[in-house]
């Protein structure tokens, strides 16, 4: 896609200038949930999708930006709702803002040192996370959670550390 477009910001108009489609299934983020006997129910019915992901393709240059839009689905794996993995970006860190399109939730940001935060997702609402601060998306409404990401292009997702720390307080 040349480096120069005005799109709606709507997944499906995203899919038709060629947006890069990924399904996250709960068997691919199992692990990240508290109650896995809730998970290991859910998986005996199949692998509900938790969440969409359309990336426009991007050249990674340091000067570009990263624009997604992600549809995360109402849902929960025992009294948990369907979140995105979560992820730190490695350094050099930059930061990344969520623009709500619809539905409510959350933003958990954590950062390295395991202090945790919660801002609100909503439409119309721009959430913000600075470098530093791992970021994941909560759905804890019972619409989809459709929203806007923005990053710079060239980042490299951390979702190990992320993980180890599963945006929980450290005791
Ligand atoms: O990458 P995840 O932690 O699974 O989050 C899902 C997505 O959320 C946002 O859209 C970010 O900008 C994406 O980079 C990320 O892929
Ligand atoms: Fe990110």
């Amino acid at each position: 896609m040349e480096k120069l477009f005005s799109i709606p910001l709507l997944p499906a108009d995203y899919e038709t200038y060629g947006a890069l489609k990924t399904v996250r299934r709960l068997s691919q983020m199992k692990s990240l949930y508290a109650d896995q006997e809730a998970a290991d129910r859910l998986l005996e019915n199949g692998d509900p999708v938790i969440y969409e992901v359309y990336e426009l393709p991007h050249p990674n240059d340091e000067t570009d930006l990263l624009v997604n839009i992600t549809v995360l689905y109402p849902g929960y794996v025992g009294d948990e709702p369907y979140m995105t993995k979560g992820h730190f970006h490695r350094e050099p860190d930059t930061a990344e803002a969520v623009i709500g399109l619809s539905g409510e939730g959350e933003l958990l940001v954590q950062n390295r040192e395991g202090e945790l935060r919660s801002l609100k997702v909503a439409a119309g609402r721009i959430s913000y996370a600075g470098g530093g601060w791992a970021h994941r998306v909560v759905n804890t409404g019972s619409e989809n959670l459709v929203f806007f990401a923005v990053s710079g292009a060239n980042i490299v997702h951390d979702y190990e550390t992320a993980a180890e720390l599963n945006f929980k307080k450290r005791q």
